[in-house]
């Protein structure tokens, strides 16, 4: 579980985050919404210490990451397990390797298993066959999967995922979701999920937290979001075809 509480921060004399409170939980897959520029970046970012709010807390398991010293917050990053919008794999080394990397860089264990590691995370993306190929050879959605086996190779208890599904097809989008959601069920990971992807509100929002300009708007889950009765909500759900139809529908049986 991951808390924040009265976070704040600007970048000069801007208020960029206002006051946040929220509880990203375990074994859930927690989003991040909001409109384009509205924080939700920069809320990732004070979240794994990339930036550094001028007032509040973060807190790990009751562990504040903005007052721990520099030797636990660098074991508490061993716990945490990131997916960029980009897959960043690397380019020279082959599939294997790279989910190899963060155990190669982070763990004691030997070189045997060390790629039995790699192998069981390639293996729960369903990707062992493709272990030998370069990340140049394989689709973006597969990437995508490679990055995810790196993120959970060194069992990471929290997972942050910036954008997941961009650039990816719709389909191979719920591909992703139901793997990030499924293997945060699996390890009781806490998943915090970055995305304007209304299909993944609907489909993985266990928890979501709308921000809208720096704010904490509203929050619920997937299903509350068709009964919620926020305006600014609303119009960014409606700006959105697929919920605006949804929506819609679901009015219509209520009637
Ligand atoms: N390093 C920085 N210096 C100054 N302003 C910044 C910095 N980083 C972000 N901002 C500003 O903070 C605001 C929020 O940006 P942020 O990137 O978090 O938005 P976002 O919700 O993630 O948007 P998007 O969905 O487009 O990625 C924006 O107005 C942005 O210009």
């Amino acid at each position: 579980m991951i808390q924040i509480k009265s976070l704040y921060k600007s970048f000069e004399d801007r208020t960029v985050l206002n006051d946040i409170n929220f509880t990203f939980e375990n074994g859930k897959t927690n989003l991040i919404i909001g409109q384009s520029g509205s924080g939700k970046t920069v809320l990732m970012k004070c979240l794994v210490g990339l930036l550094t709010p001028e007032n509040g807390e973060v807190l790990y398991d009751g562990r504040n990451l903005i007052t721990m010293g520099k030797k636990e917050k660098k074991a508490l990053r061993r716990e945490m397990g990131m997916i960029f919008q980009s897959a960043a794999l690397f380019d020279s080394l082959s599939v294997l390797e790279n989910v190899m990397f963060p155990l190669d860089m982070f763990s004691n264990m030997t070189y045997r298993e060390r790629i039995k590691r790699a192998e069981f995370c390639l293996d729960r993306v369903n990707l062992i066959d493709a272990k030998n190929k370069f990340p140049g050879e394989i689709s973006g959605g597969m990437q995508k999967r490679v990055a995810i086996a790196r993120a959970i190779a060194l069992q990471p208890q929290y997972l942050f995922c910036d954008e997941p599904n961009s650039g990816l097809d719709p389909k191979t989008s719920l591909v992703i979701d139901e793997l990030i959601h499924d293997i945060t069920t699996e390890y009781n990971m806490t998943t915090v999920i970055n995305t304007h992807d209304m299909n993944s509100v609907l489909g993985i929002g266990d928890s979501i937290l709308y921000i809208y300009q720096g704010h904490k708007e509203w929050e619920g889950t997937k299903n509350e979001v068709f009964t919620a009765t926020n305006q600014r909500l609303n119009d960014f759900i409606f700006a959105s075809d697929l919920l605006k139809k949804v929506k819609t529908e679901g009015e219509k049986e209520n009637r």
